[in-house]
């Protein structure tokens, strides 16, 4: 099935420079897009809830914080980037009640709409414009001159124009010059929730420490595994990333390459992989969906948890000691790029 994707050439910036743009929440994401559709000229306020400790980062940008309310009220194109399990309440309370014809409703991510959760009036647009990377280094490539690349959708279009506009607010966020796809609200949600459950953070998380725990535990000093298994992985996922799996494997000695091929498949084996599809699954039914917003309802007792239990690995002491030698990697959490 082929795609439509979008460059810089292809996007209207007028379009979303000529809109009253909110964006909720200073977040990950709020603050990437917040600082970059500014940077691009466009005119953007910030709703926070009163209190909200995140108002004093937006403000130290310069940027003008009212209450999400009064941002909802305020401006045409209103982008919800507070988490997920927080969005219906927020929308109920705050912004339902001050849309208004020729709105357009914009999401960073489909999991409200895809689950039913947010159903919006019938009078406003509903758009989204997801990001394919963590809000940090959307600003930081942003800001590099270069950009993440986004996927765009559109759920409803009362207006006609809701396309262009995702679009010029994915270019004004520099994704327009890495490229911007087309695509449903549940081809994104369910692609997303995969890709970081059983690969990108789950699956790289489990593979990372699953590897330092053998090392360790046969006695190999916590550092020559930290080394092999964490910080080396970047290094060879730069590689993939500049040249696919091919220019990693041309730069690997063929030591490495034998072991690649004939030892990956026995990590990654079929169970795994029907693993995978199981977890697709609970995607695409509800179940995860489900069951995250119900753990979210009680307070978040697993989720503290087992966050806890991956903070105590031993591989994040060693990681610490080990990237606090090297000035160029220990790079502090900021909100900025
Ligand atoms: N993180 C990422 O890189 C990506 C996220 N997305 C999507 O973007 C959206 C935002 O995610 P992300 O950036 O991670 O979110 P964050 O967890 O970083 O959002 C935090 C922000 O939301 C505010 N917030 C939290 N709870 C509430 C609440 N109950 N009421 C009002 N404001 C609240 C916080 O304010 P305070 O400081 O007051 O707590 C803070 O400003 C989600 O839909 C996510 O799926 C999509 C692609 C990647
Ligand atoms: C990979 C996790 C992500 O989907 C992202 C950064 O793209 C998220 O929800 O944070
Ligand atoms: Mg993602
Ligand atoms: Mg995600």
């Amino acid at each position: 099935m082929s795609v439509e994707i979008f460059y810089d050439a292809d996007a209207d910036l007028g379009i979303i420079q000529g809109r009253k743009v909110a964006v909720i929440g200073y977040g990950s994401q709020g603050h990437a897009h917040a600082l970059s559709l500014r940077d691009s000229g466009v005119d953007v306020r910030i709703g926070l809830a009163e209190g909200s400790k995140s108002r004093a980062k937006a403000e130290d940008e310069g940027l003008r914080v009212c209450t999400t309310a009064e941002a909802a009220a305020e401006a045409d194109v209103i982008m919800i980037l507070t988490p997920d399990t927080k969005q219906r309440a927020i929308y109920e309370q705050d912004i339902a009640p001050h849309l208004k014809d020729g709105d357009a409703l914009f999401f960073g991510h489909g999991f409200n709409i895809r689950y039913g959760l947010i159903k919006p009036p019938a009078n406003v647009d509903v758009a989204m414009v997801a990001p394919k990377g963590p809000g940090h280094l959307v600003r930081r490539q942003f800001v590099d001159g270069k950009g993440v690349p986004c996927l765009i959708a559109v759920e409803q279009d009362p207006s006609g124009g809701a396309q262009a506009l995702a679009l010029a607010y994915a270019a004004a966020i520099g994704g327009a010059r890495a490229g911007v796809i087309k695509t449903t609200f549940t081809e994104e949600t369910e692609t997303d929730l995969f890709g970081e459950q059983a690969v990108l953070c789950g699956g790289a998380s489990a593979l990372v420490q699953t590897g330092f725990e053998v090392l360790t535990e046969a006695g190999y000093a916590p550092e020559i595994a930290y080394f092999e298994v964490l910080h080396e992985l970047k290094l060879i996922v730069d590689l993939m990333y500049e040249g696919g799996i091919a220019r990693m494997r041309y730069s690997i000695s063929d030591t490495a390459e034998y072991g690649d091929l004939t030892r990956g498949p026995r990590v990654i084996t079929p169970e795994v992989k029907e693993n995978m599809k199981a977890i697709l699954r609970e995607v695409q039914d509800g179940t995860f969906a489900k069951e995250w917003v119900s753990e979210d309802e009680q307070g978040r007792p697993q989720f503290s948890k087992l966050q806890k239990a991956g903070e105590q690995h031993s591989i994040e002491e060693t990681g610490r000691k080990l990237r606090g030698l090297m000035s160029w990697v220990d790079r502090p959490i900021t909100e900025t790029a």
